[in-house]
């Protein structure tokens, strides 16, 4: 799949943490219903087989929407299941041997935090970067502080799309009008929220508003 810069735009990330008695899969398909344009999967504490059940039943529901759908860290899985990709952080393998594994046309993105991240994830084939945390989160316990300074110097320093990431939610949005994003990333922004639909048409409309391309 050739990436969009335009479905980078309001990006989803799945957290189980607020199933409240429905299912993943019925909160995926209502955040893409409310307009997200992204989604990973990330699942920290699942093994293999069961990481590889629930991707399947989330790839179908991407699909059918037609909205990329990568996987977070585990290659294995995206191979397994055939995501348009995956999602890697400074942590894990880099998108050079990444891109060995997963093949030419897929989805390959990478977490940075600084500058010279960004330029050598581009050089080693990122397709796109997640930059974060950009505000206080509690989603990520382990997360790393990135200024808007410091976001802005990211997104002029390379030519491939970027989200913010990290704590963003309607209330400081706003903030990261200018900064040279192509998009918001959220979690709990729209997966801690009792109506999903809702909370993502409203992030949808004011993540167009801070963008400063054409929709
Ligand atoms: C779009 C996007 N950006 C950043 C991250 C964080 O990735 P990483 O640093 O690998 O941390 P974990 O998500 O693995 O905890 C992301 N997942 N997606
Ligand atoms: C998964 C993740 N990565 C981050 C980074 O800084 O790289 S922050 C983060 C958590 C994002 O969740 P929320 O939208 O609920 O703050």
């Amino acid at each position: 799949m050739k990436l969009d810069r335009k479905s980078m735009l309001l990006y989803a990330i799945t957290d189980r943490t607020w199933l409240k008695g429905t299912t993943l899969a019925s909160q995926v398909e209502d955040t893409i219903k409310g307009g997200a344009t992204f989604i990973q999967l990330r699942e920290k504490n699942m093994d293999f087989d069961e990481f590889v059940t629930e991707a399947k039943v989330i790839k179908e529901i991407t699909d059918k929407y037609n909205i990329p759908f990568v996987i977070n860290d585990n290659i294995d899985v995206a191979l397994a299941v055939n995501s348009d990709g995956v999602h890697v952080g400074q942590d894990d393998m880099n998108a050079k041997d990444v891109r060995k594994l997963i093949g030419k046309d897929k989805i390959i993105g990478v977490s940075v935090q600084t500058v010279e991240q960004a330029i050598l994830a581009e050089q080693n084939g990122a397709d796109y970067l997640g930059v974060g945390s950009v505000f206080p989160t509690s989603t990520k316990t382990d997360a790393n502080y990135v200024s808007i300074k410091q976001l802005k110097e990211i997104s002029k320093s390379i030519s491939i799309p970027i989200v913010a990431i990290g704590g963003i939610n309607e209330n400081n949005i706003e903030k990261l009008r200018e900064s040279g994003i192509d998009g918001i990333c959220v979690i709990s922004a729209i997966f801690s929220k009792p109506d999903i639909l809702e909370a993502t048409k409203r992030l949808r409309k004011l993540s167009e508003g801070i963008v400063d391309y054409e929709i």
